[in-house]
């Protein structure tokens, strides 16, 4: 059974579509990644996911659970960790915990869950004093205090410091390694590369790319950079490439193979590919080639759209044009009519 299966979701927030019928399956243990630019659905879908709101169309199953219908079942056995967290901020980090496991079934003990997050030494600092970074790891002890089987993280690791992110990024691979389910969003691309082992890529609530992490990167290809040699134009070389901040780039299925086939080009000729550097694509590659081709689509519709718009706008003017021509032409011949029937 997957830990996560989506079909076909629709949300809306006062008549603004913000998730428009996508699905999506997370397996059970799996960490995935959940990525889009601002705006593009993934915390509507969480909170969709987390049953605090009721999905438009399309079903949702949590752990084979409907969040709607089954919302007591769920909440005991998921965690969430959202964007916002609405802490009293004059409690100690401390009292804060332990507010929260009065209302959590079978709670983890509080310095556990404390440990986890990295903030024992903090435990009796006032919340109102915690820096941003700080505030995220309360809000991950929070999430993890009822053992969950199914952790949603909503940018989990914004603000925090390299160092405390590494941290929370093992808190994350150990808890997936004990068989948590874990659904992240982030904007670190790099965090996603490294944590997930399966990604949906979401613009403008739909999803525009999404499958296994290597699978996905590996069908993603890769790139060969250099410095185009003096004299050499792009089109002298055998394989197509894009010049980009001063460095030719040669985007490739293949990029051992096509380096081969550009140095053994640029050996005949006596000729050095001076800077070359080989690459399989990064998630970043995808997630910016992901956002150009949604922008292109974009692009087509409004093109489309245009087109369209103009088209009906010179149909219902000819339209018009032609009935008060008509009517005009018709007014003269009757004001004509009367007037030589009436001479007066
Ligand atoms: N309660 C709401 N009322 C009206 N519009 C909303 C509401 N919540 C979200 N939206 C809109 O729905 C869209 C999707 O928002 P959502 O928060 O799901 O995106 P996101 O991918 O999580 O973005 P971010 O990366 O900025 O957190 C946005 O255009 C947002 O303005």
């Amino acid at each position: 059974m997957n830990a996560i299966d989506v079909r076909g979701l629709r949300k809306s927030h006062q008549g603004f579509e913000a998730v428009k019928d996508i699905s999506f399956e997370v397996a059970e243990g799996e960490i995935f990644a959940l990525l889009g630019r601002n705006g593009a659905g993934k915390t509507t879908t969480i909170e969709v996911l987390a049953g605090f709101q009721r999905p438009d169309a399309g079903t949702v199953r949590v752990l084979g659970l409907d969040p709607v219908t089954d919302r007591a079942a769920v909440r005991g056995r998921v965690g969430v960790m959202l964007q916002e967290a609405g802490f009293f901020p004059d409690l100690t980090v401390a009292q804060t915990v332990d507010t929260w496991r009065d209302f959590t079934a079978a709670p983890r003990p509080g310095d556990e869950a404390l440990e986890l997050a990295g903030l024992t030494a903090r435990s009796a600092t006032r919340v109102r004093q915690l820096s941003g970074g700080e505030k995220r790891r309360l809000d991950l002890a929070l999430a993890l205090l009822g053992r969950p089987d199914l952790l949603f993280l909503d940018e989990p690791t914004t603000g925090m410091d390299p160092e405390a992110r590494a941290a929370t990024w093992a808190v994350i691979r150990d808890l997936a390694r004990q068989g948590t389910t874990i659904l992240l969003t982030t904007h670190y691309l790099e965090e996603a590369q490294r944590l997930a082992s399966a990604l949906a890529i979401m613009d403008a609530g739909r999803i525009v790319a999404a499958g296994g992490m290597a699978e996905t990167l590996a069908a993603a290809g890769g790139r060969v950079t250099f410095l185009l040699p003096a004299h050499v134009a792009p089109d002298d070389l055998p394989l197509p490439v894009t010049v980009e901040d001063g460095r030719a780039v040669c985007r490739a299925d293949d990029p051992d193979l096509a380096a081969q086939t550009l140095l053994t080009w640029a050996a005949g000729r006596g000729l050095r590919l001076e800077g070359l550097e080989v690459r399989q694509a990064t998630l970043e590659d995808l997630f910016m080639e992901s956002a150009v081709k949604s922008t292109m689509k974009t692009g087509v519709k409004s093109t489309v759209t245009t087109a369209v718009e103009t088209a009906v706008e010179n149909a219902v003017t000819t339209a018009v044009e032609n009935a008060v021509e008509n009517a005009v032409e018709n007014a003269v011949q009757n004001a004509v009519q009367n007037s030589v029937e009436d001479p007066r």
